[in-house]
């Protein structure tokens, strides 16, 4: 299986449980990786035989904006259903920071794997 990735995908959208976090927009920060099989792509050298990063990028960053989430695990999931619906991809690793929740971390979060490795 080979990788497309997207490092540091920044959002700023409403994200948090509290009272305060209802009021302003924080910044969100994805890593992802989609599985794939990039040989296709290497022979024909065509975009269209290969999953897009910047497509998912936007598509990506164009629902997180939008959305308001409570806690960042239901944001995870949902770009996670977002991405494997609506591209042919069959397995991924996200990861969710959102940096300076907590004031002695650097960045708290969430990480998960969805789909079928190959
Ligand atoms: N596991 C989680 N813990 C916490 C979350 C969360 O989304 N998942 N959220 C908060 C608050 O919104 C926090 O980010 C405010 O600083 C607390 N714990």
């Amino acid at each position: 299986m080979d990788i497309v990735f997207i490092r540091q995908l920044e959002v700023m959208t409403v994200i948090g449980v509290f009272d305060w976090e209802r009021e302003i927009k924080q910044k969100l920060v994805f890593d992802l990786e989609l599985g794939t099989d990039i040989k296709r792509a290497s022979e024909t050298d065509e975009l269209a035989d290969t999953l897009d990063y910047k497509a998912i990028s936007h598509a990506v960053h164009d629902f997180v904006e939008k959305s308001e989430y409570q806690l960042v695990e239901t944001v995870a999931e949902k770009v996670a259903e977002l991405i494997l619906t609506q591209f042919s991809i069959r397995w991924l690793s996200l990861t969710l920071n959102k940096p300076g929740a907590v004031s002695v971390a650097n960045s708290v979060g969430v990480k998960i794997e969805r789909g079928e490795k190959f």
